[in-house]
């Protein structure tokens, strides 16, 4: 299986990318969806977040306030290590296992929205091409304090919680320029699509993974012949 990552600055049009791979069919593991899913009212982290940040963080539905909860870690450092610390790990867990699931069903290639790919670096060692979604800092704070609806020093203490976008788009194999409209980006992603879609580097995977599971097969067989546990039926 071939992984691509989809990642970026909040707000720089990550979704509106991933959508378009969606659309063609191939499979999208979004980690804001996960980190949303992993903080419903009784989950762990929703406990250990109502532990640490208190009844504050919480709206009389005992759902996380959102909005709360991002005015605080994103002004601050700490408290924001607190909630990776309590978050992160669930989710890198929660994407291992999709992607698990989806290389047994044959998939050729899946896509991870994934905002803080190269702020984490866990992950980073099984993706085999980054794409890089970026736009001009004013169209970004734009576009963030408009969907957000925040203020232009909360918009800006987002943005500074991230890596810099050039150095995300230094270390990216494909850089998509959000700066024009919608279906300029689009045109973009679709141009790497069909890049990727003619490239055989799943064959390769597939091929590895394949010699792989019989070097693993052999080496079982051997050690069950080494200590005389082999069925009789196998006996040659
Ligand atoms: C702080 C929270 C409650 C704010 O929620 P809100 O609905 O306002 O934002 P949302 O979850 O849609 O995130 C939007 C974007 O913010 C950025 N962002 C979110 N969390 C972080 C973080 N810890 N550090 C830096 N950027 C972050 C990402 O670019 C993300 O795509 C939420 O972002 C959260 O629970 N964050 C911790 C989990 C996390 O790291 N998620 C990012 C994906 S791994
Ligand atoms: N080319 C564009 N022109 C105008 N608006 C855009 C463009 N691309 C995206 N947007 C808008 O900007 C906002 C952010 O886009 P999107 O949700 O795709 O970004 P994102 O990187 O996934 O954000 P986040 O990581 O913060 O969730 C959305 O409201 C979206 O509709």
């Amino acid at each position: 299986m071939f992984i691509v990552a989809v990642t970026g600055g909040v707000a720089t049009g990550k979704s509106t990318i991933s959508k378009v791979f969606e659309r063609q069919g191939i499979p999208v593991i979004d980690a804001d969806k996960i980190a949303r899913e992993i903080v419903e009212p009784g989950q762990p982290c929703w406990q250990r977040i109502r532990e640490i940040f208190g009844d504050d963080v919480l709206l009389p539905s005992k759902e996380i306030n959102r909005a709360v909860l991002g005015k605080m870690i994103f002004e601050d450092k700490e408290l924001r290590g607190k909630l990776n610390k309590i978050t992160h790990p669930t989710i890198h867990r929660k994407i291992f296992w999709q992607v698990c699931k989806l290389l047994v069903t044959g998939h050729a290639w899946i896509v991870l929205d994934l905002p803080l790919l190269f702020e984490t670096g866990v992950l980073i060692d099984f993706i085999h091409k980054i794409v890089c979604v970026t736009c001009d800092s004013d169209k970004q704070l734009e576009r963030l304090i408009a969907r957000n609806e925040l203020s232009e020093t909360d918009a800006r203490h987002r943005v500074d919680s991230q890596i810099p976008l050039d150095q995300k788009c230094e270390k990216s194999h494909f850089v998509i320029d959000n700066n024009g409209s919608v279906e300029e980006a689009e045109h973009s992603a679709m141009a790497i699509y069909n890049l990727m879609r003619d490239s055989k580097q799943h064959w390769l995977n597939r091929i590895s993974f394949l010699g792989l599971f019989l070097i693993l097969g052999f080496t079982i067989y051997l050690l069950l012949k080494v200590f005389n546990k082999l069925p009789e039926s196998w006996q040659m």
